[in-house]
C-alpha cells in the first residue's frame, strides 16, 4: 500500500498534512487529512479521529474546525477522512444528501453503490491500520467524534465497538437515519428496505438492541434549522435514559449548524478528549 502526500504545512509547531493512499475497501483513492502535534520522535500519541457531514470531503474540517491550536496543546493527533468515494466510475446522484459526499458511514449492499461505497470497513478496519503503520500513534488511545452525518458515525461505529475508543463525542449529530428524512433516503438508497438491516447504522435502535457507552458528550446548537427535522437529538436522550446511560448533551444557545457552531466549542471536545486519552 502506496500513501501519497498531497500536502504538508506547520501550523502550531506541528503539522497538517494531507495524504492519498488506493484504498482495497472502497476500490479507488481515498484522501484524508492528519494534524500531527510536534513530538518526540520515539514518542506515539493519541488520535481522535473526526467524521465530517453531509456535502464534505477531508478538507472542511481541516480548514473551519479550527482543532489544531487544542490538539497542539494537548498533543493529540487529529484526523479527518473523507466522506465518501469519489472519482471516474464511482455512481453519483444530484442531490447533496445521497452518493459522493454523503457515504453515511455505511457498507452499501444496494447496486450501483455496493461496488465503492464501503464506509463503515474504510472507517472501522482499512483506515485505522493505515494509519497505525504510518504515523506515531497509540491505537489504544483512541476517541471518536464528528459533526452531523459524522456525528452519527462517530456514535454509530463507538457503539459497534465496544473498548476501541476512551472517548465518544458528537456535533449535531444526526442520531437516528431510521426517523429522518435524510437517513431514510440514504439507507433506503445504499441498503434497500429492509429497515432491520439499518438498525446496525442507527446510534438510538443499536442502544435500544443493547449496545453501551459508558460516557458521551454532545454539543447542539438550539438555533440548528435541521434540529427539528433531521437531527432529533431528543430521541437519543430518551433511549439513552431508558437503557440507564447518562449522556452530556449541551443545547447551546443560538447555533447554527455550521462550522461556526462546531468551531466554538471544538477546543472544548479536545480538551474532553485529551482527559480521557491521556488519564
Ligand atoms: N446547506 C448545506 C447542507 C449540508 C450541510 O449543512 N452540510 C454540513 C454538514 S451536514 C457541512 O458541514 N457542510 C460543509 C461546510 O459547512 O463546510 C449544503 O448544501 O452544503
Amino acid at each position: 500500500m502506496t500513501l501519497e502526500k498531497l500536502s504538508e504545512s506547520k501550523c502550531h509547531g506541528g503539522m497538517q498534512q494531507v495524504w492519498r493512499h488506493d484504498s482495497a475497501t472502497t476500490g479507488t483513492p481515498m484522501t484524508f487529512a492528519v494534524f500531527q502535534p510536534e513530538h518526540r520522535a520515539t514518542e506515539k500519541l493519541p488520535v481522535l479521529w473526526w467524521l465530517s457531514g453531509l456535502t464534505c470531503t477531508h478538507e472542511n474540517a481541516m480548514i473551519k474546525c479550527e482543532y489544531k491550536a487544542a490538539c497542539a496543546a494537548h498533543g493529540i493527533v487529529f484526523i479527518c477522512p473523507d466522506t465518501s468515494p469519489r472519482g471516474e466510475g464511482v455512481p453519483n446522484h444530484e442531490d447533496y444528501d445521497f452518493g459522493q459526499g454523503a457515504g453515511f458511514y455505511v457498507d452499501a449492499t444496494q447496486d450501483p453503490w455496493s461496488r465503492h461505497f464501503q464506509m463503515k470497513s474504510y472507517i472501522e478496519d482499512e483506515l485505522p491500520g493505515v494509519v497505525a503503520g504510518a504515523f506515531d500513534v497509540d491505537m489504544d488511545r483512541q476517541g471518536i467524534s464528528g459533526h452531523s452525518m459524522g456525528g452519527h458515525g462517530a456514535l454509530t461505529v463507538s457503539l459497534r465497538n465496544p473498548g476501541r475508543f476512551r472517548s465518544t463525542s458528537a456535533f449535531a449529530p444526526i442520531v437516528s437515519p431510521l426517523n429522518c428524512p435524510w437517513g431514510e433516503k440514504a439507507l433506503t438508497g445504499y441498503l434497500g428496505d429492509d429497515r432491520q438491516a439499518w438498525r446496525q447504522y442507527d446510534s438510538v435502535a443499536l442502544i435500544e438492541d443493547g449496545a453501551r457507552l459508558a460516557e458521551v458528550l454532545i454539543d447542539q446548537g438550539r438555533a440548528d434549522e435541521w434540529l427539528e427535522p433531521e437531527l432529533k437529538t431528543h430521541l437519543f436522550e430518551d433511549a439513552c435514559r431508558k437503557a440507564g446511560m447518562t449522556p452530556t448533551v449541551r443545547m447551546q444557545d443560538g447555533y447554527d449548524h455550521s462550522y461556526f457552531f462546531v468551531s466554538t466549542f471544538i477546543a472544548d471536545h479536545v480538551a474532553w478528549h485529551a482527559e480521557r486519552l491521556k488519564a
